[in-house]
């Protein structure tokens, strides 16, 4: 699902209301009827305090006409208008008549702190003080009105965008910004619903279709895309029947050390689970029981080391080469890293120690394969480019680091971000229970997996993010968030296969 900027959501609107032949207001009514209708079939008719802020912009418009659709069936509910300018839409004016034409109960006006009422826990809040339109931070009483909603213990579900947040920048700690549990949002999530420093304001998320022309929709280039089942469904590769192990391509992991050698288990099993013909591991020599004993499935190559390793021999042509896994950064090491970087010319998967030694020896990202797929957590990524000054900063950065060595980034994350020059998919899957170790060598594994299968790094790593979140959905679901560990992510790996290719789900963008 295609994530727009708020100025293209805008133009979207021009265009809709141009060639469907509606106005402003139409377009305002239709999307707020969508919201009522998410409202009642979640309350059904329960007499519940519903209390709806607006704004005197065409957010507040959108409150206004939830409040009408609210109150012509029988709901509970009080509607205060945010008077932060006199600058009223004429969505919200026409609006603001047609509500008090409904009701002696007439909207309150807020003025100041002294007008704010109280809010009590059970209550439902409705905000719906500011949207998309959002150019400056909160401020005087309407920013001591936000925290005050915050405070309460009420339910609060933001229309679009929860108010506060804007869609283009990350706000400051110190903004005031309505924390909502739930954010229903206009045709297509904002960039900033998916970011580590904004992502807590919206709660859970749901996408309302309003109709906007589709032909415009489908044509516009996204700022990033959000990947729910049928975007990841559309990137499986179906197996021929007439096929052999050969056809499924040799992993190559390249990992552990003393001590450490059951992250490489975890990234060859999860190579295997999904769907590689072969793995074959190299391994310091005390990884050679363990592996042997542990995954009977791969093959099994060693340094002449015990503890490390310190070269690479082997004339092995794997279809991928997967790197870093618990295998220290001892000198001989980078090496034989650099030596293994040099003979190898198709595309590599580097995670874990293998990105902290191109972050000491930067000269050697020059060696590695075009469209390899570095998969750092943040602290990773920081080592590798350097500090950033806010989210949208880092993703500027990482678009410069991966014009410069032609790479793909896989930002590992609670929405991991995969980068390719001049696009950004973002993951919806996957769940807390997955910040256990060891989770990351099982995407390693999983993305080489693909790779090695014929995938396009860049779909390896799209599809391979969105799997390796769904087993871990799967994997919580059985065990939850508490008591499953890494290796039931690779175990369960075949289940999300399953859940991709069962016919029953449809909905786009969510899973
Ligand atoms: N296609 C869509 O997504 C549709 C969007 N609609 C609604 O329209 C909203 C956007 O409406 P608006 O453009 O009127 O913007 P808002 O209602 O978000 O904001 C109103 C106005 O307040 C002013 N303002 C901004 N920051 C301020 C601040 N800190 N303090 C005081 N004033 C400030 C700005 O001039 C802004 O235009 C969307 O979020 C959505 O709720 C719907 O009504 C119709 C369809
Ligand atoms: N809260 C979360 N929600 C979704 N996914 C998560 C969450 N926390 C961690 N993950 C996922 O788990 C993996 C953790 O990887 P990483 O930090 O490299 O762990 P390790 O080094 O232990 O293997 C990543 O794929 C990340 O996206
Ligand atoms: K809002």
């Amino acid at each position: 699902m295609k994530i727009l900027t708020a100025s293209q959501i805008k133009e979207a609107d021009k265009i809709t209301m141009n060639n469907q032949e509606i106005s402003s207001e139409d377009l305002m009514e239709r999307a707020a009827t969508q919201v009522f209708k998410e409202i009642h079939e979640r309350l059904q008719g329960a007499d519940i305090p519903i209390k709806v802020f607006c704004g005197v912009g065409n957010n507040g418009g959108d409150g206004l006409v939830i409040a009408r659709l609210l109150l012509e069936h029988s709901y509970k509910v009080k509607v205060f208008i945010v008077n932060y300018s006199d600058k009223r839409s004429p969505d919200f004016l026409s609006n603001y008549d047609k509500i008090k034409n409904l009701s002696n109960d007439w909207p309150v006006l807020l003025k100041g702190e002294d007008d704010f009422p109280e809010i009590a826990m059970g209550d439902f809040v409705v905000d719906a003080i500011f949207g998309i339109g959002l150019n400056r931070p909160l401020e005087g009483w309407v920013a001591k009105l936000v925290n005050f909603i915050n405070k309460s213990s009420a339910f609060v579900l933001a229309i679009d965008m929860p108010s506060g947040l804007f869609s283009d920048k990350v706000s400051e700690e110190e903004d005031a910004v309505i924390k909502a549990n739930f954010t229903l949002t206009f045709q297509t999530p904002k960039l900033v619903f998916f970011l580590p420093s904004t992502m807590d304001y919206v709660g859970e998320m749901q996408v309302l279709d309003i109709g906007l022309d589709r032909a415009f929709l489908s044509e516009i280039t996204p700022s990033a895309q959000l990947i729910g089942r049928q975007e990841a469904r559309s990137l499986y590769n179906p197996r021929n029947k007439n096929s052999h192990k050969g056809n499924f391509g040799h992993v190559l992991v390249v990992g552990g050390s003393y001590g450490k050698i059951g992250s490489v288990v975890l990234a060859t099993t999860a190579s295997l689970r999904t769907g590689a013909g072969l793995s074959t591991v190299f391994v310091p020599k005390c990884g050679y029981e363990i592996m042997q004993t542990s995954l009977p499935e791969a093959m099994v190559m060693t340094d002449e080391n015990y503890e490390m390793i310190t070269d690479i021999k082997t004339d092995l042509d794997a279809d991928v080469v997967c790197f870093g896994m618990g295998v220290g950064r001892d000198k001989s090491t980078i090496v034989a890293f650099k030596e293994l970087l040099k003979k190898t010319k198709k595309p590599m998967v580097i995670d874990a120690d293998g990105l902290n030694i191109f972050s000491e020896n930067n000269e050697l990202l020059q060696y590695l394969p075009e469209n390899s797929v570095l998969t750092p957590h943040p602290k990773e990524l920081q080592r590798l480019i350097g500090e950033w000054t806010d989210d949208f900063d880092k993703i500027k950065k990482v678009q410069d680091f991966i014009r410069k060595y032609r790479l793909i980034v896989v930002l590992k994350g609670a929405h991991t971000f995969v980068f390719e020059q001049g696009n950004i998919y973002i993951n919806s899957t996957g769940n807390p229970g997955m910040a256990t170790a060891g989770s990351g060598d099982v995407l390693s594994g999983v993305i080489s997996g693909l790779i090695s299968q014929k995938y396009e790094p860049l779909f390896a790593a799209v599809l391979g993010v969105y799997l390796h979140g769904k087993s871990g959905d799967i994997s919580a679901e059985k065990s939850s968030y508490e008591g499953m560990i890494s290796g039931d992510i690779a175990e369960n790996m075949g289940l999300a296969f399953s859940d991709l290719l069962s016919e029953n789900k449809t909905n786009p963008g969510s899973d």
